[in-house]
């Protein structure tokens, strides 16, 4: 993580606001290693080099059961939590010591990350409108962190973030392009949408949970399945 990114605001921006936009976060020679090989090539043998996950269609869970679910996503994700090659390693140290500062800053109970890659192919319909985390405790992810990795993006090519930061039905959202070396931290529980892409969209994706409470959650989530 570069020393530009001040973590006291980062966190007060956070917890004030709900999430926060930073841009240039990682630096230019970081964003253009494209830390997560692009998902398209994985298990083409001429890029061995790439073959460190295997990414798959995205499914969207139910309980402890997953489904695709194109209509509500419709990107490719591979979880990065293995993977070795050294820009991943390296990111994921740099989440880490993010998580770490804004655990002592901001006491959200975090003890630990996950990683995924994601990528919206052009054409692709986006995600629909979601939180990552239950709104009322057990609430596991608390917080999001993704950093994009589009060097090409321009308003043209859409595939926007939506995030509404408020409750209630009549709040506009804000919207966050994903530009390259864009990281965005944002309360998990947060509504937010993906919009449809006209490009290719890379994004690498850090979410900073509670074991404990996520295993809770997903009780929790199984239990009021059971009952319905
Ligand atoms: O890539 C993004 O901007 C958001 C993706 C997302 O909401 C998710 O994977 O849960
Ligand atoms: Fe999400």
């Amino acid at each position: 993580m570069r020393d530009a990114l001040c973590i006291e605001v980062i966190a007060r921006r956070v917890e004030s606001e709900g999430y926060v936009v930073v841009d240039f976060a990682m630096g230019a020679a970081h964003a253009a290693v494209r830390l997560a090989p692009h998902p398209r090539k994985y298990g083409n043998r001429s890029s061995a080099r790439n073959r460190v996950v295997s990414a798959a269609q995205a499914t969207i869970a139910t309980g402890s059961r997953q489904a695709v679910a194109a209509e509500k996503r419709d990107d490719r994700i591979a979880w990065l939590n293995k993977a070795s090659t050294p820009a991943i390693a390296a990111h994921r140290l740099s989440m880490e010591a993010l998580r770490g500062e804004l655990e002592r800053a901001l006491d959200l109970r975090t003890d630990a990350s996950t990683f995924m890659c994601a990528e919206y192919a052009e054409g692709s319909r986006g995600y629909v409108r979601h939180r990552d985390a239950a709104p009322t405790r057990p609430s596991g992810r608390k917080l999001t962190a993704i950093y994009y990795l589009n060097p090409s993006w321009s308003p043209a090519a859409a595939g926007q973030l939506l995030l509404w930061p408020k409750e209630g039905a009549r709040v506009a959202p804000v919207s966050i392009a994903p530009l390259n070396d864009r990281l965005v931290v944002f309360k998990s529980f947060l509504e937010h949408q993906v919009l449809p892409s006209r490009a290719p969209r890379l994004a690498v994706t850090a979410w900073f949970y509670n074991r404990l409470e996520l295993g809770l959650e997903l009780i929790a989530e199984k239990s009021r399945l059971e009952d319905t």
